[in-house]
């Protein structure tokens, strides 16, 4: 029975799907089903045609009953409703064998989604992207390149993934201690170890070559030593000593260099100011952390900075002064050209704001003040980066390429004496404006003039 409504089912999911609009048409409303698993499964299948169909055309490489289904799908044509339910009854174990892959194949995806997902730490990476994307317009000219922009937050993306996969491949074994972990893939049994392995060396080589290739080896390099200083030295430095707080810090504050590196190829002092903030930024935030999870740290067989200091009032202390050394970095952003005088201001009164709850942590140091400076610091990472971007100044040593008065625009200026009134000046004039906005390297602009035959020649810096 089960065999007639099955083959009834994919008759409507092909009808549906328009290969039979022309076609008599076949009323099954009286075939009734056996079981309501059947059932079900079954009006899912008939509901969705089009993937019915797709999922045939994948089965039809290694399933020799693909070709019956075909003639019965033509012979509706000019078969009786009768007939055509007889011929397509014999389809019943192929359809089956579909419904059941597809959905075998629906649930490995969500399945394997929601590991990498988790090994990931899909939120925390999103948050390093976010950093790097923002060094990436701090290091911008007053252009900004949307192309290399986004292909510098899918790299940041990629590798930081890796790394944090890479993170969880080690720490299986106290990981699967701590409440807070242990039901993350790998101790939980949901992903294997090589897998996990295959899955970070995968997404870590792809987004350190996808920096080299569409940003630049600096960047690429940055990028490939944050993980190796992660995944390598900080990971096991967490067992061994509590310093490992503040080598954590420095792979944190490396991603929005990575940024200001792929958009313009250097690293000058005041691509520092990001960093230099999520560097003491993390000293409170994680300090916060591991006073509120000691226990779960201790279960875990970390070696929290909170762990020898039993009445917390170092790990306190050692916030408070963080927060602090944030104090000067709004002006030193005026200071050194980087952002208006507005940020400087909003960035006191944040960092005054983080400090003062730190403050009462040092003062009373209790779980409520701890999570208060905890929470103070997940709204201060945002703001800054929000005040940095709305407030920045386009970085002029990404535009002096174009605007000194050296190589490329006096061999502009000598070709639009050459060419006087002629059809050309306009092009190369064209091409001037052109660098006015993309800020390319001079020669390559600078060769096209006296030799257009010639390939193009790498970009060499005046100073190198
Ligand atoms: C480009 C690139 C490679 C970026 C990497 C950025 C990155 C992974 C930053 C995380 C910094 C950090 C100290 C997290 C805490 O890890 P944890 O091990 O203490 O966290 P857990 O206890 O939750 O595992």
């Amino acid at each position: 029975m089960w065999r007639v409504t099955a083959a009834a089912a994919a008759t409507r999911g092909l009808v549906s799907a328009g290969r039979a609009s022309t076609k008599p048409t076949l009323d099954f409303s009286s075939v009734s089903f056996s079981s309501p698993r059947i059932s079900s499964s079954v009006d899912g299948l008939a509901g969705s045609g089009a993937a019915l169909l797709f999922a045939l055309r994948l089965h039809s490489a290694v399933d020799p009953l693909t070709p019956r289904l075909e003639r019965a799908s033509a012979a509706f044509s000019t078969s009786s409703p009768a007939e055509a339910a007889a011929m397509l009854g014999s389809l019943a174990p192929a359809s089956s064998f579909v419904s059941q892959m597809s959905r075998n194949v629906s649930e490995a995806i969500r399945h394997y989604g929601r590991c990498y997902w988790e090994l990931s730490k899909a939120r925390l990476s999103m948050l390093v992207v976010a950093t790097s994307g923002t060094g990436f317009v701090l290091g911008s000219g007053s252009a900004i390149d949307i192309a290399g922009l986004s292909c510098t937050c899918a790299g940041t993306m990629m590798v930081a993934a890796s790394a944090n996969s890479l993170n969880q491949v080690f720490e299986i074994q106290n990981d699967a201690k701590m409440k807070r972990t242990r039901q993350r893939p790998l101790p939980s049994g949901r992903l294997s170890v090589p897998h996990a392995a295959i899955w970070a060396s995968t997404v870590g080589i792809a987004g350190t070559t996808l920096l080299a290739w569409k940003a630049n080896y600096l960047a690429a390099g940055l990028a490939a030593s944050n993980l190796v200083l992660y995944a390598f030295v900080y990971t096991p430095l967490k067992q061994i000593h509590p310093v490992n707080t503040w080598v954590g810090a420095v792979v944190g504050a490396i991603p929005p260099l990575l940024g200001w590196a792929a958009s313009s190829g250097e690293l000058p002092l005041k691509s520092v100011i990001l960093p230099a903030a999520l560097y003491f930024w993390q000293i409170p935030h994680f300090m916060a952390l591991a006073y509120l999870c000691r226990n779960d740290y201790i279960a875990g067989g970390f070696r929290m900075f909170s762990l020898a200091d039993a009445s917390g009032q170092r790990t306190a202390l050692v916030s408070l002064r963080n927060c602090l050394y944030l104090l000067p970095l709004g002006l030193l952003a005026y200071n050194w050209g980087l952002t208006s005088k507005w940020f400087a201001l909003e960035s006191s009164l944040l960092t005054i704001f983080s400090s003062i709850s730190a403050l009462l942590f040092v003062r009373e140091r209790t779980s409520k003040n701890a999570r208060r400076m905890f929470y103070g610091s997940l709204l201060y990472l945002p703001v800054f980066m929000s005040g940095l971007l709305l407030h920045r100044q386009p970085n002029e040593q990404h535009e002096h390429v174009i605007s000194e008065p050296t190589t490329m625009n006096v061999l502009l200026s000598e070709v639009e004496v050459h060419e006087g009134n002629s059809s050309s000046t306009g092009q190369y004039k064209q091409r001037k404006d052109l660098t006015c906005t993309q800020a390319r390297p001079p020669i390559a602009y600078a060769s096209v003039a006296p030799f257009p035959f010639l390939p193009v020649p790498l970009y060499v810096s005046p100073d190198s």
